[in-house]
């Protein structure tokens, strides 16, 4: 796995319209990360920071492709080079103080990432009350959209599609020391290649230490782990189960705490937290479901989390070894269903 950024080769002309006026954002540490001109990207091995000197000018906007909690996510082409990116646009001028941090803190973390299954973030920059992040673009857009369209994902392609998955977070967790805190459909994203990829860290946390533990109550809800929802302290063995809840729904095509099918609606707090922390978890019905796809969903959803796998381990569970060497091309699969764009949300 790479740990190093590729700076954006991009062949610019002058600034055009340069944003002269400075408005700086710092996080708790009064850490410089981004002014109106350009974000600077501090790596934790203390590379020279990388100012990539582009901004909203630069860039037309094609079509909106998402709108999530925080803002509305663009696809844009650089004018100059024609590549295309991920916008996402937060406004920042109506966002309280505790959203406002949470910016913040995806930024820094988004800036000091790169591995091939986290969405790269190649600039970010602050202008007229809005914080822009330039992302990759996935021209697939999320799981949340794949599953719209075919329903159910079959074991082969999961299996694929989980090993991408868990190679970012052992990148995030072991490398980084960073727990995500909002693994769920809507934050893994596809390409035509097959690719997968992690995206969002609005509710990430950097941990102090490996061992680091977090007790703050952020993130989507549905796919909360038990101590997390229970408001206990949790550690990265939470988005664990995240993802073993959203590879459950992505085999039995419903979000498992819910019989209807219908994805759209989250069922309430309360409900929930009683069925995530009364119930015993879900698990894959064994008559339907391969005894190597049960046994990592179960390694996955163990209310306790000492007894849940860790990411690095389930890397060599048998259900993920088992189509290894099978050439399962996920692009197949993705690359026949209708771009998201034309597919209705
Ligand atoms: N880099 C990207 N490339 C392609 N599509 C993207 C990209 N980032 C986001 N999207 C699309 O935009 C949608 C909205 O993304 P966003 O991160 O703003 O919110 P969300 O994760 O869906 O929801 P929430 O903000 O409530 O957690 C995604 O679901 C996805 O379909």
């Amino acid at each position: 796995m790479k740990n190093k950024k590729p700076p954006l080769k991009l062949s610019l002309p002058s600034q055009v319209n340069p944003i002269t006026s400075i408005s700086n954002v710092t996080d708790d540490d009064g850490e410089l990360l981004l002014n109106q001109k350009g974000s600077s990207s501090i790596s934790e091995d203390n590379e020279t920071p990388v100012d990539f000197q582009f901004s909203l000018e630069d860039l037309e906007t094609v079509k909106v492709i998402g709108k999530g909690s925080g803002g509305v996510v663009q696809l844009v082409r650089h004018k100059w080079s024609g590549n295309s990116f991920a916008l996402k646009v937060v406004q920042m001028n109506r966002q309280r103080e505790e959203i406002r941090k949470q910016i913040v803190q995806e930024l820094k973390i988004q800036q000091a990432v790169y591995c091939s299954h986290v969405v790269l973030c190649y600039h970010s920059f602050h202008c007229d009350g809005n914080v822009y992040l330039v992302l990759e673009y996935m021209d697939r857009g999320s799981l949340a959209d794949v599953l719209r369209q075919v329903n159910t994902i079959l074991e082969p392609y999961l299996a694929v599609m989980c090993k991408q998955v868990l190679q970012g977070l052992v990148y995030l967790h072991n490398e980084k020391n960073v727990i995500h805190r909002d693994i769920k459909p809507s934050n893994l994203l596809v390409n035509r290649k097959g690719e997968v990829k992690i995206t969002d860290f609005g509710v990430s946390a950097a941990l102090v230490s490996p061992m680091g533990r977090r007790d703050t109550l952020v993130g989507t809800y549905c796919y909360m782990s038990p101590e997390r929802i229970n408001g206990s302290t949790y550690d990265c063995s939470s988005d664990v189960w995240s993802l073993g809840l959203v590879v459950l729904e992505c085999a039995i095509g419903r979000f498992p705490y819910m019989q209807s099918e219908d994805r759209e609606s989250c069922p309430g707090f309360y409900e929930l937290w009683e069925a995530i922390v009364q119930q015993p978890p879900p698990i894959a019905p064994p008559d339907q479901f391969s005894t190597e796809f049960c046994s990592f969903v179960s390694a996955c959803l163990q209310k306790c989390p000492e007894k849940r796998a860790s990411s690095l381990e389930l890397l060599s569970h048998p259900f993920i070894k088992k189509f290894e060497d099978k050439d399962i091309e996920l692009g197949i699969l993705v690359g026949s269903l209708e771009s998201p764009m034309n597919y209705p949300r």
